[in-house]
């Protein structure tokens, strides 16, 4: 008897969102760093750069003037405004990783996960992070040290009502001890990999196993 494919499965968006500090990035590169069936959207944005980062993996880095081009352009699948920079998320990427069959994962705010959710409803799970305190906040703020106090004032002032929209998520994660919140997302991509839903080769799958075979 042969034996059958794998069971095809429908690819999910991953979106992740948390006050800033709280640690998306540090998860999000974790989880990309492990799992090969998930890949990043690379936003684009016109905040500064910062110590590190890398123009075209961590984001496309762009003037005002482009990527005011580019929106006009309908080339974002969501865009917004935050701490006075513009975000968005490219569409091509995307929807090629999704014919592909991989899930993508999304480091959003919750404006950009509202878009998502009007798009690509079904295919939303959506992760907010949450600090285990404030004292914490701040200190992983400044500790990151790239942002210069003034920056950092202003994404603790923001902090509150970023913590307001996590009611609007699937999920919630207090990322106090980062290997424990690690194994939490991985936890929830690995129960909705598994929906029967998602799993839109499971008739051809379960055909093969019930069917007599030669
Ligand atoms: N809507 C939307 N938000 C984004 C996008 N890219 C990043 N963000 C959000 O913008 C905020 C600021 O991001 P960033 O400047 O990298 O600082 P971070 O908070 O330290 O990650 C975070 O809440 C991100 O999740 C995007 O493409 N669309
Ligand atoms: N569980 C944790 N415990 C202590 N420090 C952490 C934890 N998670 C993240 N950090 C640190 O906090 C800082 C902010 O994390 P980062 O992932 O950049 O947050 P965000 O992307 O949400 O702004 C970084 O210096 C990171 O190393």
């Amino acid at each position: 008897m042969s034996n059958p494919k794998p069971i095809e499965r429908r690819g999910l968006l991953l979106v992740v969102s948390s006050p800033s500090g709280a640690g998306k990035t540090t998860l999000s590169k974790r989880l990309l760093g492990s799992d090969p069936n998930i890949t990043l959207s690379v936003s684009a944005t016109t905040r500064p750069m910062r110590p590190g980062e890398i123009d075209g993996k961590d984001y496309h880095f762009l003037s005002v003037e482009e990527f005011r081009r580019r929106e006009q352009e309908g080339q974002f699948l969501e865009s917004a405004e935050v701490f006075g920079n513009f975000y968005g998320t490219p569409k091509e990427h995307v929807f090629n990783m999704l014919e592909e069959g991989t899930d993508i994962l999304f480091d959003i705010d919750w404006q950009g996960k509202q878009q998502l959710d009007e798009r690509a409803g079904g295919d939303v799970v959506s992760v907010f992070i949450l600090p285990p305190s404030r004292a914490a906040l701040e200190e992983r703020l400044r500790k990151r040290a790239q942002d210069s106090d003034e920056v950092v004032a202003q994404r603790m002032a923001m902090a509150d009502s970023e913590i307001s929209h996590y009611a609007e998520y699937d999920y919630v994660i207090v990322n106090d001890d980062i290997d424990k919140a690690d194994t939490q997302l991985r936890a929830i991509l690995m129960a909705e990999r598994l929906k029967r839903r998602r799993q839109t080769g499971l008739r051809a799958f379960v055909d093969h196993v019930i069917k007599p075979h030669d």
